[in-house]
This record gives structure tokens, C-alpha cells and sequence, in this order.
């Protein structure tokens, strides 16, 4: 069925075919689970006439049943074959559509089997992938209450003096027992390590007065969530209680802002006014948000180029921050879905500042 939607795409869109290695697009089209293949060549082919094949290292030979698949033993070359293929659905030359995460040693050997015009795959199934459907919008609920549950966990347990790559294995196991897994390296920061919005949780010990930023998220049935919350082990500075005010009023606006038909950029614009109108603007370094789904990180993002207006069953993070070099940051996110023209929080956890 999504097969056949980018078939008619491609069809439209005039791409004589497709190759499409393992990741979340090939997940999203055949629903199998090849998502680390390694340095194996393994490619689904699918022609604009409607053909498919995939090929697949021999490994596979138990997880790909019912599905037209050509498997290659270690010690053959696989790349004959995938010629073979290409030669089959008449796609040794043209128009073809490829998928851009493709690894560049197998990208090399692909453009010596004919004379290609490539073009990136992303540009297609973005308009495939960008609105969830039900089914989906449910699974990426169930990330989201993971999410919450492991936020309620953590403020049970015992904060100061852990290290925050203790506290991020402590997340990451919470995470584990509740879903499939987690979407991304938590991020643990502390203190002034918190105005590194991307902060690799180091040996730092957690204090009294520290600001914390938790950003993790899991995954379920390859659905992600991805959450934020910024907590005080005890009272913090007060120049970090004004600037946590700031940053969840100006989540709180994004949040409001989301519409059917509003562009990206407005639900970005609504936060970083609010920001700036504070006097933080150059403290808040990145986009507003970002789409969320079978990837962290997809279309829409909700950025100040953000051109998508927005849709029913498009679902993307809403994560202003504000970070301050030598004193610390704050950041407050949740995961959102266009649902009857205006948005739904599907992370629920308290946004209220919590001093432990
Ligand atoms: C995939 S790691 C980062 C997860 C995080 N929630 C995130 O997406 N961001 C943190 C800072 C801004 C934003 C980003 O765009 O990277």
C-alpha cells in the first residue's frame, strides 16, 4: 500500500525508480526489520512500472519471508546481482530516486552499474512520511507515556551527588523496561554544562542549586518520542527561575500557535518573540522543533525557514531553550500532533518548575 503510494509519485514525479537501503524508509515501505545490515549490500529496487525486489545478504534468509528478495551469500558480489535486478526492471540508466543515507562505499560502487541521474529520496517520501495516520499517531502515544513514566520515575530517586552519565544509564534502563527502546543518548547536564543544548553526560556530580536538563525519548513499534524537562535540586540562582519562566511561556505560545494551515516558521516565530521580547534572543541557538516519528529528527521542522503549513496527523516537537555560557540553560519540550486543526500534547509531563 505505501509501496504503491510512491510508486505513483515516482509515476508523477517522472523517476523511472528507486534503490533504498536500510533505515527508516525501507522500514516505513515493507515493514521489515533490516535495519542494521552493516557493510552487507542490501537494497530494495523498485521500478516506476510497480516492480520491487529486494536484495538481501543471505543472513536474512529467515526474516524476509513472503516478499520478493534475491539473497547474496558472503563471497559472491553482490553488486552482479543487484545489476541483474537493474537490468530486469530496465533501470540501468534514467531518473532514479536514492536514498540519502546510502553509505558512500556502496554509493560508488552503484553509479559504476550505469549511467544514472540521482536524485534524493527524502524529496519524495517527506510527503509520504510528514502526515501520520492513526495507527501511527497511537504508536507515537505510547512512546510519549513511556516518556512521561520515566520523568515521574526519576523524580523519585535520589539526584544529588549522582554523575550525569550514572543518571543517563539510569534513564536509559527506565526507558528499556517500559518500550522498545531508546530514540537517542539521553542527554543529562548540569549546572553550566546545561548551556550546551547537546551536552554529553560526563562525570560531573549533580549539587545543590544545580539547574538539570533531561532530554530523552523512546521508541515504540519504531515510533519516537523525545522529551525535556529542565528540574532544581534545590533553589536555584534566580536569574535560572526568571529564564525557566521565559522558556515555558514561550512553549507555551509555540504550543497555541499550532493551527491547521500555519506555517512552520509562525509556531517557531511565536516562541523566539517571546524569547527575545525578554531579552534572551542570542540565548536561544537552535529551531523551535522538529518532526518526529519513525526518525528523531524529520520533516516538519519548526524552524524561522519553516515553509510546511501545518496538517492534521503531522506531529513534531515543541522544545524552546535558552542557554546561558557560565551560568547554565534551561529547556522544556514536548511532542505535539495537529489533531482537529489545532495541536495536541502527547508528552504530558509537568512543565511547572520542580525543585527537588
Ligand atoms: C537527537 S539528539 C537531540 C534531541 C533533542 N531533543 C533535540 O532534538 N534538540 C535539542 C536541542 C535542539 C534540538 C535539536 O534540534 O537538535
Amino acid at each position: 500500500m505505501r509501496l504503491q503510494k510512491l510508486v505513483s509519485l515516482m509515476k508523477e514525479r517522472n523517476f523511472d525508480g528507486a534503490l533504498i537501503s536500510p533505515g527508516t524508509n525501507l522500514y516505513y515501505l515493507t515493514d521489515l526489520h533490516i535495519h542494521e545490515a552493516g557493510e552487507r549490500l542490501t537494497v530494495l529496487v523498485v521500478s516506476a512500472d510497480g516492480d520491487y525486489r529486494l536484495l538481501a545478504p543471505s543472513l536474512y534468509e529467515n526474516v524476509v519471508r513472503n516478499y520478493p528478495v534475491t539473497f547474496w551469500r558472503d563471497g559472491e558480489n553482490p553488486y552482479d546481482k543487484l545489476a541483474w535486478i537493474l537490468a530486469e526492471f530496465h533501470l540501468s540508466g534514467g531518473r532514479l530516486l536514492i536514498e540519502d543515507t546510502m553509505r558512500a562505499d556502496w554509493l560508488m560502487k552503484v553509479i559504476r552499474l550505469g549511467s544514472f541521474e540521482f536524485h534524493p529520496l527524502s524529496s519524495l517520501m517527506r510527503e509520504l512520511r510528514m502526515r501520520k495516520d492513526r495507527h501511527e499517531i497511537e504508536m507515537m502515544g505510547h512512546a510519549a507515556k513511556a516518556a512521561d513514566r520515566v520523568f515521574d520515575e526519576i523524580l523519585s530517586w535520589d539526584l544529588l551527588g549522582m554523575r550525569e552519565r550514572e543518571l543517563a544509564l539510569k534513564i536509559e534502563l527506565a526507558i528499556r523496561e517500559l518500550s522498545d527502546g531508546i530514540s537517542f543518548e539521553p542527554i543529562v547536564a548540569g549546572g553550566e554544562n546545561a548551556a550546551n543544548p547537546h551536552h554529553a553526560p560526563g562525570d560531573r556530580r549533580l549539587r545543590k542549586g544545580d539547574l538539570v536538563i533531561l532530554d530523552y525519548g523512546a521508541k515504540w513499534k519504531g515510533y519516537c518520542s523525545d522529551i525535556t524537562r529542565t528540574i532544581a535540586l534545590g533553589r536555584p540562582d534566580e536569574r535560572l527561575v526568571e529564564i525557566y519562566e521565559v522558556v515555558k511561556e514561550a512553549q507555551e505560545r509555540a504550543y497555541r500557535a499550532v493551527r491547521e494551515g500555519v506555517l512552520a516558521r509562525e509556531v517557531d516565530g511565536a516562541a523566539r518573540e517571546t524569547i527575545a521580547k525578554a531579552g534572551y534572543g542570542e540565548y536561544f541557538t537552535h529551531r523551535t522543533g522538529h518532526g518526529l516519528g519513525l526518525d528523531v529528527h524529520e520533516e516538519p521542522y519548526i524552524g524561522p525557514d519553516g515553509n510546511v503549513a501545518l496538517e492534521n496527523g503531522m506531529t513534531f516537537t515543541i522544545e524552546p531553550g535558552i542557554y546561558v555560557p557560565g551560568l547554565g540553560g534551561v529547556r522544556i519540550e514536548d511532542d505535539v500532533v495537529v489533531h482537529d486543526g489545532r495541536g495536541k500534547r502527547l508528552t504530558r509531563a509537568e512543565r511547572e518548575l520542580i525543585i527537588i
